[in-house]
């Protein structure tokens, strides 16, 4: 389980994150949902060390790891997709996926990202920034398959993608979540979301508006909350 627990967290001095506490529980689909500038970005960068916290507590399995560098944190099993994707574009397919293989078994990696995406295998030698938005996203998932990973923590991956390719990705969630991952999953989509996750949080303006089962969400909250913000 990664444990979020009273999490206050911000940028220069301006404080966005309020004592926000999350829990992904092993093998769940947590979605994290909320209007623009709700700070589910800034969440996820606390998430995988990319943001140190500025008040509370992160646990993986009870184990502190609060303050621990991205680096750290990938070998504890964390994961993240960044929004604009994180892959590496001036390098092949191949590269991108190669680097984030465990080394003297980048074959398996291979098999497994073209097994999740079979268009990857076909453009194996091309230069990652040459490809479609679908397909470089695509990549993306495909170097978090690769590593295994125990918490995959996913930044608006569909955004911008055509609805033929939203979900083939959406797909290749449920195959992630049956490989054993727990995902985190930040969604524009929200109807999708729910149908795959079996928690959600709700934020707005940096605190968690709701915590429960899709079931539970009432949508008169959520409209509020998503309506809200925009006025
Ligand atoms: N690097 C940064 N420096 C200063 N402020 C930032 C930075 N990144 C985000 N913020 C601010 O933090 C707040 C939360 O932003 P965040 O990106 O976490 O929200 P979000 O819920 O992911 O929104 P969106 O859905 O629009 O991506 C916003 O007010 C934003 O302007």
């Amino acid at each position: 389980m990664l444990e979020l627990r009273g999490i206050d967290a911000g940028y220069a001095g301006t404080p966005v994150l309020r004592g926000v506490d999350l829990q992904v529980p092993p093998s769940s689909v947590v979605a994290l949902l909320g209007p623009n500038g709700a700070g589910k970005t800034t969440l996820l960068r606390v998430a995988s060390g990319l943001l140190k916290p500025t008040a509370g507590r992160m646990t993986i399995d009870d184990q502190d790891v609060t303050g621990r560098s991205p680096h750290q944190l990938v070998a504890r099993g964390v994961c993240h997709v960044p929004e604009g994707r994180g892959i590496f574009p001036t390098l092949t397919v191949r590269d991108n996926l190669v680097l984030q293989s465990v080394p003297g078994r980048e074959d398996e990696a291979l098999e497994r990202a073209v097994s999740a995406f079979p268009r990857l295998g076909e453009r194996m030698e091309q230069v990652a920034r040459t490809m479609s938005g679908g397909e470089q996203q695509m990549l993306a998932l495909a170097r978090a398959y690769v590593q295994n990973p125990r918490f995959v923590l996913l930044d608006e991956v569909s955004m911008g993608l055509a609805p033929k390719v939203v979900d083939e990705i959406f797909d290749f969630l449920a195959l992630l979540a049956s490989s054993g991952a727990s995902l985190l999953l930040v969604e524009q989509y929200v109807s999708r979301a729910l149908q795959v996750a079996d928690y959600v949080f709700l934020m707005n303006r940096g605190r968690v508006a709701f915590a429960g089962e899709p079931s539970e969400l009432d949508t008169d909250l959520l409209a509020e909350q998503y309506v809200g913000a925009r006025h």
